[in-house]
């Protein structure tokens, strides 16, 4: 049954740990099938250029050993394409990366990018990939995503987390308000919402809560909680976060 929530689970910072030594433990894969038997619906891999966490041979292990959809994250450049070319995970997220960056700051400038995405998002769908743009909770750049024709956006939630810790709750509020109303834009236009970045147990609720919301990815808190309760309890209690907020609709079936 599919879920009308669906948790991807992101195992980039497993791989910062293992690559903390270079040797080959914590493996990345055996994270992933951990929290895929915890419930983790999906699981969700940045393969970034510089390789900082999730290497190309952690992609091609994964993409053999899934029983769950994978979704590649990825900049948008001609390695990455040709990457997800030859693996053909379920889904390749387009976002945006700064070699300088400690992780992703913001959305991808999908409408100051459109004829250098449009071809990329092409041969994607092409191949059988489905493509997300991970973009702002802007209505330019849910513009910008329906006359890409992408199937699906992934709304990012970082400013909504960074202003939740500040204990800033006026903000918060309204970032929280313009992903609700970025998220109805974008479903009233036919595109799946998806929405990541910075969620926690304590901020996940009226994320979960967006009934056009289909999916969260959520990756470096559960690894972090993980280090406490081990994987398999941290991706149960974010499970459970996530269907809490919901209500009972949370099971519910959907086409
Ligand atoms: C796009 C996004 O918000 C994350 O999925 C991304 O993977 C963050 O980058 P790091 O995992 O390198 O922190
Ligand atoms: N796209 C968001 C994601 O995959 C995980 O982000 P985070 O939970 O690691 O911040």
């Amino acid at each position: 049954m599919s879920r009308s929530l669906r948790l991807g689970v992101n195992i980039d910072h497993v791989a910062t740990v293992r690559n903390a030594r270079g040797g080959a433990y914590p493996d990345p894969v055996r994270a992933a099938l951990l929290a895929v038997e915890a419930g983790a619906d999906g699981i969700t891999a940045h393969l970034r250029e510089d390789r900082r966490h999730i290497t190309d041979h952690d992609i091609a292990r994964l993409s053999k050993q899934l029983t769950v959809p994978l979704n590649l994250e990825m900049a948008a450049t001609e390695e990455m394409l040709s990457i997800a070319l030859r693996h053909r995970p379920h889904a390749a997220c387009i976002v945006p990366e700064k070699r300088e960056e400690r992780t992703t700051e913001g959305g991808i400038d999908a409408a100051g990018q459109r004829e250098r995405l449009a071809p990329m998002m092409a041969a994607l769908a092409q191949a059988g990939v489905r493509v997300s743009l991970f973009i702002e909770p802007d209505p330019r750049q849910i513009e910008a995503a329906v006359h890409l024709r992408a199937p699906v956006v992934e709304l990012h939630t970082g400013r909504y987390a960074e202003l939740g810790g500040i204990q800033d709750a006026e903000l918060a509020a309204d970032e929280l308000r313009r992903l609700a109303d970025a998220a109805a834009l974008a479903a009233k236009n036919g595109i799946e919402v998806h929405a990541g970045h910075g969620l926690t147990y304590d901020n996940v609720g009226p994320i979960a809560a967006i009934p056009q919301v289909r999916e969260l990815n959520i990756g470096h808190f559960l690894i972090g909680e993980a280090l406490f309760v081990g994987l398999a309890d941290s991706v149960r209690q974010m499970r459970g976060a996530m269907d809490d907020a919901r209500g009972p609709e949370a099971e519910g079936a959907i086409g």
